[in-house]
C-alpha cells in the first residue's frame, strides 16, 4: 500500500471511528422528541442516520413522522431542544471503541501529527473529547460547524493540511464512513477506514478506501510499516 509511504500526519474522525456515540445520540434524540409530542425511536434507525452533521440528523428524526412543511416550522424548536439534549448528556453513555487510546498513543511514538475533523459541532466536540481523555492527542480540532464546509466536502481536510504545512498526500484520513471517504478523495488524502462505526447502513466494503483497519492500533501498525522516513 505504497500510498502510506512518506505519511506524517493523520486526520481522525470521532463519532463510529473513536467513539461509539450513539447512545448519547439515542437519549438527546428521544428526550426531543419527547417534548415534540413524538415516540421514542431506537439506536439502529438512528445510526442510519449519523454522519452528516446535526441538522441533517435532526431532518432525517423527524422525517420518520412529518412532511416537509411540518418540519421546517418546528425545526427551530426541535434544534434547540436537541442541543440542550445533548448537552445535558454529551459523554455519559458513549465509549470508547477498542484500541484507540493505544493506537492514538501509537501515532504519536511514531512521530505523526494528530488532528480530529468530525461533523459534530464544535460545542459538543471539545467537551466531548475533553471527558474521554482524547484532547491531548489533537494538535487540531475542526466540527462541522467550525469551517464554511463540512465533510465530505474537502475543506476541512484541505484545512488541516495546510495548517500542518503538508500535502495531502502525506496526510491520512481515517474514518468510518463514506463522508471521511469522499472528502479524503477529494483532498487528494489517502483513507483508511473502520467498519466497526455508522456507514449510513452500507457495509464499509462499498466505501472507496485505501485499506479497511480493524482498530485505530492497526492503522497504525499499517502506516508504520509503510513509512519511508523520506
Ligand atoms: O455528528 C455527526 O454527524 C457525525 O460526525 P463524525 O464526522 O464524527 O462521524
Ligand atoms: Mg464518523
Amino acid at each position: 500500500m505504497s500510498v502510506l509511504a512518506g505519511v506524517r500526519a493523520a486526520i481522525i474522525d470521532l463519532d463510529g471511528t473513536m467513539l461509539d456515540t450513539i447512545p448519547d445520540f439515542h437519549v438527546a434524540i428521544n428526550g426531543m422528541r419527547a417534548e415534540l409530542g413524538l415516540g421514542p425511536i431506537t439506536q439502529e434507525q438512528i445510526a442510519l442516520m449519523v454522519g452528516k452533521g446535526s441538522e441533517n440528523l435532526i431532518r432525517s428524526v423527524l422525517a420518520l413522522d412529518w412532511d416537509e412543511s411540518r418540519i421546517e416550522a418546528a425545526f427551530a424548536q426541535a434544534m434547540d431542544a436537541y442541543q440542550r439534549h445533548y448537552l445535558s448528556i454529551n459523554g455519559n453513555y458513549s465509549t470508547l471503541f477498542p484500541q484507540v487510546i493505544e493506537g492514538l498513543s501509537a501515532m504519536k511514538a511514531q512521530g505523526l501529527r494528530l488532528a480530529c475533523v468530525t461533523n459534530k459541532p464544535i460545542s459538543f466536540t471539545t467537551p466531548l473529547l475533553k471527558l474521554k481523555g482524547l484532547s491531548e492527542f489533537f494538535e487540531v480540532v475542526y466540527g462541522g460547524d467550525s469551517l464554511p464546509r463540512k465533510k465530505p466536502d474537502p475543506l476541512p481536510l484541505q484545512t488541516v493540511c495546510a495548517d500542518f504545512d503538508l500535502p495531502p498526500s502525506q496526510v491520512v484520513a481515517i474514518g468510518d464512513s463514506s463522508n471521511d471517504a469522499q472528502a479524503a478523495r477529494a483532498a487528494g488524502c489517502p483513507v483508511l477506514t473502520v467498519p466497526y462505526g455508522y456507514n449510513h447502513g452500507e457495509s464499509i466494503h462499498e466505501t472507496d478506501s485505501d485499506g479497511i483497519v480493524g482498530t485505530l492500533l492497526e492503522a497504525a501498525s499499517l502506516i508504520r510499516s509503510h513509512h519511508t522516513n523520506s
